[in-house]
């Protein structure tokens, strides 16, 4: 088991977000959790990376993690092959022929040069996605990881994320869509703050 996550709480103030979350990302496996906005995924994923601590409960992994947040930590000053090589020195990578190779996958490589503060909104997001992954996490935790991405980089991703999963590695996948339930292995719905299974989450509306 690469991620396990056993009755998670968390309440911001008098606000009950998370009630008892329990849920488990295999090795080599697409999961997904959705939800409306505001259902909480955000908060879930926060607490799955170690950024905020919850409440109640326990999350538990083997080895490294990737976090690609819903809002970009990147700097405007900085060009996008300046950002690449703070991650590699962050994640003590010997060199960039990876991220060079998720560039191509999500067609951005001509923007190596340009400032981050020139970047379209979906250019920003293929960046923000590379750093995520540039280090070959075993379980990747994704916030809304194509939004603002054309067609063409939406199936690009679909095909990433299949890539992974053939080599063992596993994805969390959060977005308040589930159109995307035929491509991930097991799909959760996150509802008045506990998970729930698509038959189980309709039948309860
Ligand atoms: N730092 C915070 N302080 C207080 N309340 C918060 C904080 N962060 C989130 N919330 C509240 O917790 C609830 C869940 O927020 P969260 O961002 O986790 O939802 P979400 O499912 O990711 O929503 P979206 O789909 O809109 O991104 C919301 O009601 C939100 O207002």
């Amino acid at each position: 088991m690469t991620l396990s996550v056993t009755g998670l709480h968390h309440a911001y103030g008098r606000r009950q977000v998370l009630r008892g979350v329990s849920f488990q990302v295999p090795e080599g496996a697409l999961v997904g959790v959705v939800g409306e906005n505001g259902a909480g995924k955000t908060t879930l994923l926060r607490i799955l990376c170690g950024e905020l601590t919850p409440t109640g409960g326990a999350v538990a992994h083997d080895g490294r993690l990737g976090y690609c947040p819903q809002q970009a930590v990147l700097n405007e000053a900085f060009t996008v092959a300046q950002h690449l090589r703070y991650f590699q020195v962050a994640y003590g990578l010997p060199d960039l022929r990876y991220a060079h190779e998720l560039m191509e996958i999500l067609n951005f490589t001509d923007y190596l040069p340009e400032r981050v503060g020139h970047l379209s909104g979906g250019t920003r997001q293929k960046l923000n996605l590379t750093l995520a992954v540039m280090h070959d996490p075993d379980v990747l935790l994704l916030d809304e990881p194509y939004q603002g991405f054309d067609w063409e980089t939406y199936l690009r991703f679909w095909d990433l994320a299949a890539q992974l999963r053939s080599r063992g590695r596993s994805a969390l996948v959060i977005s308040h869509l589930a159109h995307d339930a035929d491509r991930l292995d097991h799909l959760h719905h996150l509802r008045a703050g506990v998970l729930r299974q698509p038959a189980a989450a309709a039948a309860g509306d």
